[in-house]
């Protein structure tokens, strides 16, 4: 079944294109929208919220339109925007009962289980009579997440969840999507890399507001076959290399430079072609350069 269907999507913010002629589908499970900053993905994850208006297409969140039907599609919906402000004086179980009682959860017992699940899902339950004040950033994220699971929603958006949080945390945070996944459908949008790989299957790319790639994690690398290559050179050459090539990484060996490089064209020098992964497909496809 179809989790969610966009056809012919179009934003202006005034006379800018945000998002052009957007066309998307995603099945149930674990979705990731993947693009550098101010490439769209807030833009789309409001509209999907319901919490932005847009000029055309159609959008199908489990066969309701988000238009015509959008107090349907609401009641399926979880949302973590991008910029979570908590108010920092309740606690974090305050602050789910009254995000609770806003969308509708108002028996008083059916709130009280429904907020003890959350927590215990998002590994708060021993910090929730402690202020957000003292709340970590992740502990902050995954009070987030907390709250856009009240309610059970089948749908849940993360509009970049791993923004600011260190390794452990991005770790913590990532294996807890994980699982969640299993029992609901999840659209995740990030600019790292690491975020998806292990855990989506299912990807776009959306850049400068198109998407340039939909399709699997592996058929992402797969976009990157004979263009990726690592380039060896003396030092004295690393400004040439970086003029003329998307370069991915590089590493010092002995007095040379190895970079990783994306080109249609073979490189002139000691050159030997790599395996791609996700992200060298990710940057082929949004540099253009795909053989
Ligand atoms: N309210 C607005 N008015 C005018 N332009 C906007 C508005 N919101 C976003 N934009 C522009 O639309 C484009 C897409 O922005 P958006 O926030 O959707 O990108 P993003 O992929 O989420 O990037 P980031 O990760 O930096 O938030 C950007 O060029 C941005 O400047």
């Amino acid at each position: 079944m179809l989790t969610l269907k966009i056809e012919g999507l179009q934003k202006n913010y005034r006379k800018f294109q945000a998002l052009k002629n957007i066309n998307l589908h995603m099945e149930t499970g674990l979705f990731g929208l993947l693009g550098p900053n101010g490439a769209g993905k807030s833009t789309l994850m409001k509209i999907l919220s319901t919490i932005l208006p847009f000029q055309d297409g159609k959008v199908t969140i489990y066969d309701f339109d988000l238009v015509k039907e959008g107090d349907k599609v609401r009641q399926l919906l979880g949302y973590l925007p991008q910029h979570f402000n908590v108010p920092t004086q309740f606690t974090g179980r305050e602050f789910l009962h009254y995000v609770a009682s806003m969308k509708g959860i108002t028996n008083q017992q059916g709130r009280h289980l429904q907020v003890e699940k959350v927590l215990e899902e998002v590994n708060l339950l021993p910090q929730a009579n402690k202020k957000i004040k003292g709340y970590s950033g992740g502990m902050k994220r995954r009070l987030g997440i907390a709250q856009a699971l009240l309610g059970n929603p089948k749908l849940i958006i993360l509009d970049e969840p791993t923004a600011g949080l260190d390794p452990s945390e991005r770790i913590r945070f990532r294996n807890l999507i994980e699982k969640l996944s299993k029992d609901h459908s999840i659209i995740l949008s990030t600019h790292i890399i690491s975020d998806i790989e292990s855990s989506c299957e299912n990807v776009a790319v959306i850049y400068q507001g198109e998407v340039l790639f939909q399709g699997s994690t592996e058929e992402l690398a797969e976009k990157a076959v004979k263009v990726v290559w690592e380039l060896s050179v003396p030092f004295s050459e690393y400004d040439q290399v970086e003029k003329e090539y998307v370069i991915i990484s590089n590493r010092k060996e002995k007095d040379r430079v190895v970079f990783r490089i994306i080109s249609k064209e073979k490189p002139q020098g000691e050159v030997s072609p790599v395996q791609p992964t996700i992200e060298d497909g990710y940057m082929a496809v949004i540099n253009g350069v795909m053989p």
